[in-house]
């Protein structure tokens, strides 16, 4: 386990993680700061309750793997389809949410679940909801609503069991305003509202997400697994995360790549230097303590100066 876990707050890890609904890659989720841990148990609470949940986070803070991770705790048996509604053809986005009929356009010779009658039984997640086609937004809630869908072409609706997830990266109540989505769609889903905060605003997050992309990728490279130095610690604690959590992926990725000794070095991390005016740095090296002051001069030390 990570130096940086407290005993009794260990990883949220999945034993059959290859089975799980987590995700392909994930084997775990990291929730250690206190924001995040007050997150898990919002979502302990509101899993098993089959409401509808809008998770609201900028992008790459994890909010599909906090989806999984609701389908999961949910104890529903049917599966989790995960759509990007950004991605839906502009043309084709309601057969390919909803179905059809056999024969109910040229070509389709077969009929099609769609990817809301695949997650009956289960889960669907929508990301990006903000980025539906308007004139789906009513549909998808009539849809939830009744329990039944109605394929392109068919002659009558298909009952369906669907509990919706869905998550935003921008602020829905503006879109609403602005009269880009549906009211009633975004009444429909505040009911469950779930605030995935910034990797920033989580930086008891940053050290435990950090060892464990390191393990994570040690293993699938089959690599030895190198310390992360304290010049590093304080390098990842320092950078503001712009693309949160999958940055901070690829940033260990890379480091474990080009890293040769035992021991991950802030150059290894290849972070962009910050152009802080002079004043903020005098103000944050006057807030150092013993130990960062050492390895900041390690840090010098090693690049020369
Ligand atoms: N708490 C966590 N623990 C472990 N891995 C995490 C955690 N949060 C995010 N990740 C990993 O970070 C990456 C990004 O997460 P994810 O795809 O869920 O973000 P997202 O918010 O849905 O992104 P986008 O808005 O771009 O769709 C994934 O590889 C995911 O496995």
């Amino acid at each position: 386990m990570s130096r940086h876990l407290p005993p009794g707050q260990p990883l949220l890890t999945f034993p059959e993680a290859d089975k799980s609904p987590l995700s392909i890659r994930a084997k775990a989720l990291v929730f250690v700061d206190p924001r995040s841990r007050k997150l898990r148990g919002e979502v302990e609470r509101l899993a098993p309750a089959g409401l509808p949940v809008l998770i609201r986070g900028e992008s790459g803070t994890g909010k599909e793997l906090l989806a999984r991770q609701i389908h999961r705790e949910s104890g529903r048996s049917g599966l989790f389809v995960a759509v990007s509604c950004g991605a839906l053809s502009p043309t084709w986005a309601e057969a390919e949410l909803f179905g059809h009929a056999v024969g109910a356009y040229v070509g389709s010779a077969c009929s099609r679940a769609g990817w809301f009658g695949s997650a009956n039984g289960g889960t669907l997640y929508l990301d990006e909801i903000g980025d539906l086609p308007q004139n789906l937004q009513d549909k998808l809630l009539a849809a939830l609503e009744t329990r039944e869908v109605q394929r392109l072409g068919a002659p009558q609706p298909t009952p369906v069991d669907v509990r919706l997830v869905a998550a935003s990266s921008v602020d829905l109540a503006q879109a609403v305003a602005a009269g880009k989505f549906s009211e009633r769609l975004y009444r429909y889903l505040d009911e469950g509202c779930l605030e995935l905060p910034a990797l920033r605003e989580r930086p008891g997050d940053i050290l435990p997400l950090a060892e464990y992309f390191l393990g994570v990728y040690a293993q699938r490279l089959g690599l030895p697994l190198p310390q992360l130095g304290a010049g590093a610690q304080l390098a990842l604690e320092r950078h503001p995360w712009p693309g949160n959590t999958r940055e901070l992926e690829s940033v260990i990725h890379f480091a474990l790549l080009v890293c040769s000794g035992d021991e991950i070095l802030p150059a290894h991390l290849n972070l962009p230097s910050s152009a802080a005016p002079l004043a903020v740095i005098e103000e944050q090296l006057a807030r150092l303590d013993a130990r960062e002051l050492a390895s900041l001069q390690a840090l010098l030390a090693q690049a020369g100066v």
